[in-house]
């Protein structure tokens, strides 16, 4: 059978998400969601009419869904959904000041997530995300693996990037990696970051490299800090329907995603940004990567700073 994946939240992130989705044509239907009367519905109608044009076959549905889980059948039978409902930040805000209101909201769509769409896998990119990860697993009751938040992927395309303008080459001959949380236990590992296959530390001295570190853990503070009514959306969705592709595809690709450690780092009991093999089941298989000393104790660090939060959404 052909594959569904749906998109809860059809605001700049939930939207341009949509749309990349139909446009790798690898799923028969993408169907989006949100509270607004009439905006799915209509998003949906102008994506398929860019079929002719992009030329692809996928089938866009828009349903607009109510407070009691009015219009959640439409979900029916989705292989993933990704959950992007939520307030964005404004500028100087943090993306743990969304955390009560973006609970309420993330935990009402969980629900109907395990309601109607009982076998999807759960890709949530709502902020603060690693907490709304972990409430989306608590509120779906899915295995821990079916729940996976997206922001690796977003924080080391932009490392990445910044990495690729300083030394003024080839994006693709630049490789990254980026751990921790998605805020300020955020774990940017220039161990492991190569231009042109060699180690990024021969690359640039160490002090451009922090730079860049802290550059990339502010990465989407500067992007709200411009556009001053929203946060980021075009490589934020890049990552999430990469993401949703390779559970489709069940192509076992290894991605730094937020998922549930169990032992890894040395390391238990929290959903955390480590590197993954992801497939149709969602998370295959955590994988361990050498770090040095100090990006460890880093990791953990972040393992600890999420713990505490994460155990406050259980009772949001
Ligand atoms: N994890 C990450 O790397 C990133 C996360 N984000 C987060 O993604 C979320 C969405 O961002 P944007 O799309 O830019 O915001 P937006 O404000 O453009 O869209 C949010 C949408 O959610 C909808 N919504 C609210 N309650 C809902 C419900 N119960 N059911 C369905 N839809 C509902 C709203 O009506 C709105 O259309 C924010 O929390 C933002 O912080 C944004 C960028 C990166
Ligand atoms: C909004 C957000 O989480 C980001 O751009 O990183």
């Amino acid at each position: 059978m052909g594959k569904k994946v749906t998109v809860v939240g059809a605001g700049f992130y939930g939207s341009t998400t949509a749309q990349r989705l139909a446009e790798y044509d690898v799923f028969d239907t993408v169907v989006i969601t949100d509270i607004v009367e009439g905006k799915p519905a209509g998003l949906a109608l102008d994506l398929n009419q860019s079929r002719a044009v992009e030329g692809f076959e996928t089938k866009v549905v828009g349903v607009t869904t109510g407070p009691n889980g009015e219009g959640y059948e439409a979900i029916e039978g989705s292989d993933v959904v990704v959950i992007t409902a939520g307030l964005p930040r404004k500028p100087g805000m943090s993306r743990m000041d969304l955390l009560e209101t973006n609970a309420k909201i993330v935990r009402q769509v969980a629900e109907n997530v395990a309601k109607y769409a009982p076998n999807a896998v759960v890709i949530v990119v709502s902020n603060p995300l690693d907490e709304m990860t972990a409430l989306a697993q608590l509120a779906t009751q899915f295995p821990k693996n079916r729940v996976l938040g997206q922001a690796g992927m977003l924080d080391t395309a932009r490392f990445t990037n910044f990495v690729a303008e300083a030394l003024n080459v080839p994006v693709k001959s630049v490789k990254t990696l980026t751990l921790g949380s998605h805020g300020d236990t955020m774990v940017p590992v220039p161990s492991k970051s190569t231009v042109n296959g060699k180690p990024l530390r021969e690359a640039m001295p160490a002090e451009q490299i922090e730079e860049l570190v802290v550059k990339t853990r502010n990465g989407g503070a500067e992007v709200v800090a411009l556009l001053k009514t929203g946060s980021a959306y075009y490589a934020p969705s890049a990552a999430a329907a990469r993401m949703a592709r390779a559970v489709a595809e069940d192509s076992g690709e290894v991605m730094p995603v937020c998922a549930w450690v169990d032992g890894q780092y040395g390391i238990s009991g929290v959903y955390l940004g480590v590197e993954a093999e992801i497939g149709a089941e969602g998370v295959k298989r955590v994988v361990e990567t050498d770090l040095d000393a100090d990006e460890l104790a880093a990791l953990k660090e972040a393992a600890e700073a999420v713990r505490a939060k994460q155990a406050d959404v259980a009772n949001m």
